[in-house]
């Protein structure tokens, strides 16, 4: 059986707090998301390894600076040896340099596999949103779903990737400075271990605010990516209402609030960061004044030993410093992580389909029997026991009133979504038994609303079947009306239709919408309103060209105009048992 597509209460997610999945989906949708990590990681495994061993060298390399500084001030200067000073600074300056080509060398290397499983995360993750159906997409918000998509899953890669290994050169660099500083002074290290414990002792109190604030900065600055895709995308419709003025003051109000905090996140982010360098400059200090005060009263210390000490101190400042920044980074990747499983626990609202396959010459007949259909969180059916059957080859007139239902009738033979109740055959044949992919090249639908995409005109015409012959696409096009107004365009087929193809008008839009839909040379042809922009005469016209070019095809073709109901055999009334 299908799973539901969302597990979540339908007014759960996507809401405008970005309320929490269930456990169980959410468990779910980690279970996803760890699936499409590991091969990536799998993957990129001996780039990780090389910058560990890599980052083995650069802490070698650091560690021996305190001993080279001992050595040149103890053997040195002390001993007023120049050629001991000189051996240690060439040394030093040998190390400088070693460090710096190990680092470019990592960075590459790492840059090179985090990049990659970041890209492959977004990818599976763009795939994975392409498989649900319309009404999900209908109910999000494009700039959430760019959010989670761009800042989200780049915090969650951040963690596993970065943090993980920065973390790891960390746990190295602080080791091999313990272990230095334990030979030379143990009381050293306990100093250490306190002032990590003080800081620990200290993040884990800020916590609570710190997690609540990441998730409403979080959500602030997702309410204004939403808000820029949806005004960006309409501002003919902001334009013609006068309501420029309004839109700005609105994208103002949500910058206000987003700044708000923004600046409390940074403050408490910037506290819990400067914590554990004040904790390490107060390391120091007691070390220079208590080291001093030992060899003032003659202790067994020397100046290149108080010296490497607190060199080795502020070497140690920078790891603990960075595992302390993890647990920052986990705070944040732990609110993106649930933002990210919110998208990943949504199920496909039906499953792929049995691997049966339409029949190879598929003859076109459709039948509907007792469909009826709820959309998920809605109070009344849009579908309520509908029943006709559409013979092979003919030309169907579907219509009824604005809302009855005749767009989720279509939505169902595409299978965007199961019915409550009832079934549709293909030839026969129930279309839940057959692979959906392959029911979607047999049955074209052209809905009102023709979506092109920026590219050529051609391109467009070919994005179903990308390799058709010239030919074909252009008697495609001819019976679907491009041919009339391909002269009017300077480039012809190659005239860029812009973004959604704004440089067309509706009525072209829609009818190269259509030529791609014949290109395709479906056994049921299915416009939904797909002509509506025609006037009458051209629509007409178009609908006899579709038959001559496509003589077997069944035609179902959803419109209001009762005038054209002369050039279908049958006309089905939908609306009976329906609401209104
Ligand atoms: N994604 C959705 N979620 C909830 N309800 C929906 C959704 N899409 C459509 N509906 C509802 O389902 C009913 C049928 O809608 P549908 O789009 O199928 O009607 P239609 O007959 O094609 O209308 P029109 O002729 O105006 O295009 C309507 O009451 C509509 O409000």
């Amino acid at each position: 059986m299908a799973a539901p597509e969302l597990h979540l209460p339908p007014v759960a997610w996507p809401a405008p707090a970005g309320a929490a999945a269930t456990d169980d989906a959410r468990a779910q949708g980690l279970r996803l998301l760890r699936g499409w990590m590991a091969p990536l990681l799998r993957g990129q495994a001996w780039r990780f390894i090389a910058v560990l061993l890599l980052s083995i060298a650069a802490v070698a390399a650091g560690l021996a600076q305190p001993l080279l500084t001992k050595a040149l001030i103890d053997d040195g200067v002390l001993a007023r040896d120049p050629g001991a000073i000189a051996r240690a600074g060439a040394a030093m300056a040998a190390l400088a340099l070693g460090a710096l080509l190990v680092g470019v060398l990592c960075r590459r290397l790492y840059a090179q596999a985090s990049l990659r499983v970041l890209h492959g995360l977004k990818e599976a993750l763009f795939a994975h949103l392409l498989t649900l159906s319309p009404a999900f997409h209908a109910r999000v918000r494009q700039g959430d779903l760019l959010a989670r998509l761009e800042g989200d899953l780049g915090e969650v890669q951040r963690f596993a990737v970065d943090s993980v290994l920065s973390a790891l050169n960390a746990v190295l660099m602080l080791a091999g400075t313990l272990l230095l500083l334990g030979l030379w002074s143990p009381p050293l290290v306990a100093v250490l271990a306190l002032l990590v414990g003080a800081h620990a002792l200290a993040s884990g109190l800020m916590r609570p605010r710190l997690e609540a604030l990441t998730r409403r900065a979080r959500q602030a600055g997702v309410e204004v990516s939403a808000f820029l895709v949806e005004k960006l995308a309409a501002v003919r419709c902001i334009q013609t209402h006068g309501a420029e003025g309004r839109e700005a003051a609105r994208l103002a109000g949500l910058h206000a609030a987003l700044r708000r905090e923004s600046i409390a996140l940074q403050l408490l982010g910037q506290l819990a960061n400067g914590l554990p360098n004040l904790l390490l400059s107060l390391g120091v200090v007691a070390i220079f004044v208590f080291g001093s005060l030992a060899m003032l009263k003659g202790e067994a210390l020397t100046l290149g030993m108080l010296v490497a000490f607190a060199t080795c101190v502020q070497r140690a400042s920078a790891p603990v410093q960075s595992l302390m920044g993890l647990w920052l980074s986990w705070q944040r990747a732990k609110v993106a992580l649930e933002r990210v499983t919110d998208l990943t626990a949504c199920r496909p609202a039906v499953a792929p389909g049995e691997a049966g396959s339409p029949a190879v010459a598929p003859r076109g007949e459709v039948e509907f029997q007792n469909l009826s259909f709820t959309y998920p969180g809605a109070a009344r059916p849009a579908l309520v026991a509908f029943s006709a059957r559409i013979p092979a080859g003919t030309a169907v007139l579907l219509r009824g009133a604005s809302g009855c239902g005749k767009s989720t009738l279509v939505d169902l033979l595409h299978r965007h979504f199961e019915p409550a109740a009832g079934r549709i055959l293909l030839d026969g044949q129930d279309v839940r038994r057959l692979d959906r992919a392959a029911l979607r090249r047999r049955v074209a639908v052209v809905s009102q609303e023709a979506v092109l995409f920026a590219g050529t005109l051609g391109e467009n015409i070919r994005y179903g079947r990308p390799q058709a012959s010239d030919e074909e696409v252009h008697r495609a096009a001819e019976a679907a009306g491009v041919a009339e107004f391909l002269p009017q365009l300077d480039q012809g087929w190659q005239t860029v239709v812009g973004p959604r193809g704004a440089t067309l008008s509706g009525g072209q839009r829609q009818r190269v919408a259509l030529a791609r839909a014949l290109l395709m040379a479906p056994a049921v042809l299915v416009v939904d309103e797909g002509t509506s922009a025609l006037d009458e005469a051209l629509e007409r016209r178009t609908l006899r060209r579709i038959a001559e070019l496509l003589p077997g095809c069944t035609r179902v073709v959803v419109s209001h105009r009762s005038a054209l109901e002369g050039e279908f055999d049958q006309v089905v009334e939908l609306g009976a048992g329906a609401p209104a």
